[in-house]
């Protein structure tokens, strides 16, 4: 790389350390956090042609103050924060992280499956708490998950891997929803006969278990709303790993409230970290993460890598590993 082809880049969320040196052998990079230092964060914009980071809304405002923007590269999948058509009209190339989360992100969801149904969280604090001083009797008893079947709202990467898990690992029928239905003998072999495409009612009336694994867009927002739930089976749990905004919540707590769902576990919230006066926070019958779907080591290192290599073919001029078209919103 020589002086001149050096681009200046901003990291907008801790990478790393592997991952900056790649970035700073090649380029002139800044690390500005807009959320501990705003102002040196848009110092940095008009001078910009790469910006790498998460969860930071990107909107027009921010793109007027980076003119000479070429790329900016998500370490995440969910491109919701992204201002996705003023990217495509401004030329300024997407991408992201798809493939390298999908069976962890799948097994946080199913670790919410297993907390929910066996109350694992709620008697584990009985434990801690010294209540255990007796067997424990009916009304603390769980529901099976083996077996149960699975309703699916959202059948992508991340949606089949947990249908994997759930058909290969746990018997579990697996019904799905999704914007088309999924060429099983092309693209998933192994689901075929396990998996079946279902209109929205029919699954909402037969899953035990509904899980929303759906990106937020303007046509999901809000989505899952009392009507849905209204919809789905008396006892049902809720799993949402997604995003939060999908999900009406003063609809899922009612529906909680009413005894209509049996349970819920969240690792998405419409605002997020979860207000304290949030009554998902502290519901008897929420099972609530920190939004940990990724958060792994291997996979958080897998994501930057990525993240990072994204960015550097795109200021070198090539196709990116993983471009997300912002054309087809
Ligand atoms: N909790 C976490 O930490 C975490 C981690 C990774 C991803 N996510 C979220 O999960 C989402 C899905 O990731 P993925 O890689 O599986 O995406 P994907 O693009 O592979 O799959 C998305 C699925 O949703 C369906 N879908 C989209 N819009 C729909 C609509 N309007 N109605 C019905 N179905 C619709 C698609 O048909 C597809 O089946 C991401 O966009 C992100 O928001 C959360
Ligand atoms: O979209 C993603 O990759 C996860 O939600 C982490 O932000």
């Amino acid at each position: 790389m020589t002086a001149s082809s050096k681009k200046n880049v901003v990291v907008f969320r801790e990478l790393p350390p592997d991952q900056l040196a790649r970035l700073q052998a090649a380029h002139h990079v800044v690390v500005a956090d807009p959320k501990r230092d705003l102002a040196a964060f848009q110092a940095a914009l008009p001078t910009a042609h790469g910006l790498i980071g998460s969860s930071y809304p990107v909107d027009a405002a921010l793109l007027d103050r980076a003119p000479q923007l070429e790329v900016i590269s998500s370490v995440s999948v969910g491109v919701d924060n992204y201002a996705l058509a003023e990217l495509h009209t401004r030329g300024i190339v997407l991408c992201h992280t798809p493939g390298v989360l999908d069976e962890t992100v799948a097994d946080t969801v199913f670790a919410l499956l297993m907390a929910t149904s066996r109350r694992v969280v709620e008697l584990a604090n009985l434990v801690r708490e010294g209540r255990w001083d007796k067997n424990i009797g009916e009304d603390l008893f769980g529901f099976d998950v083996h077996g149960k079947t699975i309703g699916l709202l959202g059948f992508g990467r991340i949606g089949q891997a947990i249908a994997r898990r759930a058909a290969l690992g746990f018997g579990m029928p697996v019904l799905y929803h999704a914007r088309r239905p999924v060429d099983l003998a092309a693209q998933a072999p192994e689901l075929q006969g396990h998996a079946t495409h279902t209109p929205l009612n029919d699954l909402l009336a037969r899953a035990d278990f509904v899980v929303a694994m759906l990106p937020l867009s303007d046509a999901t927002r809000g989505m899952i709303d009392a009507q849905l739930f209204a919809a789905m089976k008396p006892g049902a749990v809720f799993i949402n790993g997604g995003r939060g905004a999908t999900v009406n919540e003063a609809a899922l707590l009612a529906a909680l409230d009413s005894g209509h769902l049996r349970a819920a576990g969240l690792d998405v919230f419409a605002k997020e970290p979860l207000p304290m006066d949030s009554a998902l926070r502290t519901h008897p019958r929420v099972t609530p993460l920190p939004h940990i779907g990724s958060a792994t080591h291997e996979t958080r290192h897998a994501m930057a890598e990525l993240a990072t290599t994204n960015l550097l073919q795109a200021l070198a001029g090539e196709r990116p590993a993983a471009v997300y078209d912002t054309a087809a919103v």
